[in-house]
């Protein structure tokens, strides 16, 4: 254990902040692609985002072009991972004209924070906000179903003359469970871990959420009625889809039981479901029914997204360029599973490198795996075409920058994470893609600082990978087969490669980074 924990000193990660750094040209590959990683966390921190979100003029805030009145009239609720800094931010902004707010946290959140010298993520002594910590492991209990009932009591209590800010970050469907009678907690959990657990996409899950829940798919701005709302969202979606992420408790949407029992029975569940939930489902749904409710109305409620993976993506292409590469943004919607999602990243790269005119059925093969990675073909094209310059122009070096979330279909046993899979899987991609001195370094990282459940984030690999795991007599098919990634790179020289930054406190699903060194002239 001794050993193990040892590997995961925050050790170059956060070694270049606050200090004087390394002239750029004694910057290896691996440095300038974690201090990028460092860059794009850093545009995505809870107090950052809201800070720029909110302009406080006087008496009043300006929030996306619209101006609210404060008159002691301001009440706050929030539910997500990222949360707890959100609101510690919003409360030094909005000064005393905050009378009240609850938020739904993480279990041990607070704790964390401190013992990661985040303090300045958390609130005052004397915050008007009351913390509940619950939603143990990312799954909906009894806490998390108190603190949403607390937030639901605070939202109906208020009038025409309040405004109500909803603080929202990805994690927030768990700290927000409010099954609809007679749904038990238990019951609505048990669907979904089913429905988690057959593979089914975030959007599927929310779409069945939203409809056993009183407080998602707009339920809470309905609570809230008649104050103004405005919601500030930090995204974890593909897409950044208000009525998707945490299920869209301040998004109005129609509840259509026909659409939440195809998802079920797509993942075979439909005879699994408990009576309760057919129920529910049978009868008009009440969200339906609250939706068509005339005193609802839809120009009370803003929502806003604040954060999300394009957002670090641009702060990290800026971050490239000084440390002197040339950033193209792939996508910000990478998915799907994680060996096509390799295997694109390897094509891509020996484009790049190509010492000639690379073959066409590269960009051929490029093109087709474009739809299973949730890449659109001109996207790819535009990257290809920055990437085919780098190499006939001489542009020096390279830095292809992508977002999103791959998926692991997971096999065996083991310890790992979709980013530690997939960078692994990269560095297979990347053998014989050597330049002199060095060739493509890849690293994929979660933004929330944790890989699937493991202590690192990620990894960051090269064609290098397969030889040095060799030389240590490690077998990389056999951790592959056992999904074993995180124990691979724990034990492959020391862990070295492990991208291991410590709890971010953001959230804003994983980046992809493939920096490729300038091609010499020699081989142009
Ligand atoms: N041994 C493993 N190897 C590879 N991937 C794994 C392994 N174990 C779990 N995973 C993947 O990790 C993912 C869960 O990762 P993680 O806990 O980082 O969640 P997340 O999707 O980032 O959720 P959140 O947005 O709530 O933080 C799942 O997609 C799962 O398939
Ligand atoms: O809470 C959720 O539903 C997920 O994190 C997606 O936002």
């Amino acid at each position: 254990m001794a050993r193990v924990l040892s590997l995961f000193r925050p050790k170059p990660f956060l070694a270049f902040v606050g200090r004087r750094k390394p002239p750029l040209c004694k910057m290896s590959l691996d440095s300038r692609a974690q201090e990028v990683f460092a860059t794009a966390v850093g545009a995505v921190q809870p107090d950052t985002v809201v800070r720029q979100s909110i302009e406080r003029k006087e008496d009043s805030v300006i929030i996306d072009g619209h101006k609210y009145a404060l008159k002691h009239n301001l009440h706050l609720v929030g539910f997500g991972k990222a949360v707890l800094g959100m609101a510690a931010e919003a409360e030094k902004i909005m000064g005393d004209h905050l009378v009240k707010g609850v938020i739904s946290v993480p279990h041990g959140i607070q704790e964390t924070l401190k013992q990661n010298g985040k303090e300045h993520l958390l609130l005052k002594e004397n915050s008007r906000i009351k913390v509940m910590e619950g939603a143990k492991h990312n799954l909906p209990d009894a806490d998390a179903q108190k603190a949403a009932e607390g937030i639901a009591q605070l939202a109906r209590e208020l009038t025409e003359k309040d405004l109500l800010l909803v603080l929202i970050s990805g994690g927030g469907s768990a700290l927000l469970p409010a099954p609809i009678p007679p749904i038990s907690l238990q019951e609505k959990f048990d669907v979904t871990r089913k429905l988690a657990a057959a593979g089914a996409t975030i959007q599927e899950l929310n779409t069945v959420r939203r409809a056993l829940s009183f407080l998602k798919g707009g339920g809470l701005a309905h609570c809230a009625q008649p104050a103004k709302v405005v919601a500030l969202i930090l995204s974890d979606v593909i897409g950044d889809p208000l009525d998707f992420i945490a299920s869209g408790p301040t998004v109005r949407s129609d509840v259509w039981p026909e659409e939440v029992l195809s998802v079920l029975d797509r993942y075979k569940l439909v005879d699994a479901i408990p009576a309760s939930v057919k129920d529910v489902l049978g009868r008009l749904s009440p969200q339906r029914e609250k939706n068509k409710d005339e005193t609802d109305k839809s120009e009370n409620v803003h929502n806003v997204v604040i954060g999300s993976n394009s957002v670090a993506l641009k702060c990290a292409g800026r971050r490239v360029r000084e440390l002197g590469f040339r950033p193209v943004v792939l996508s910000p919607g990478v998915c799907g599973d994680v060996r096509a999602v390799s295997r694109l990243y390897g094509l891509l790269a020996r484009f790049a490198c190509s010492r000639e005119e690379p073959p066409p059925e590269i960009a051929a093969e490029v093109l087709r795996l474009g739809p299973e990675v949730g890449v659109e073909s001109w996207d790819l094209c535009r990257t290809m075409q920055v990437l085919g310059e780098g190499r006939t122009e001489g542009w020096g070096a390279t830095c292809l920058l992508a977002g999103g979330e791959p998926t692991v279909e997971l096999t065996g046993k083991g310890r790992g994470g979709r980013n530690q899979e997939l960078a692994l899987r990269v560095g297979l991609e990347l053998r014989g893609l050597e330049l002199p001195p060095k060739g493509p370094v890849f690293l994929s990282g979660g933004t929330d600082g944790q890989d699937g459940p493991t202590e690192a984030a990620g990894a960051i690999t090269d064609g290098g990978l397969y030889e040095e795991a060799q030389a240590q007599g490690l077998d990389i098919n056999n951790f592959l087969t056992n999904n074993d990634s995180f124990t691979f790179f724990s034990r492959l020289s020391s862990g070295q490669r492990l991208l291991v930054p410590g709890l971010t406190c953001t959230n804003v699903m994983d980046v992809h980074m493939l920096l490729i060194p300038p091609i010499p002239i020699n081989i142009r």
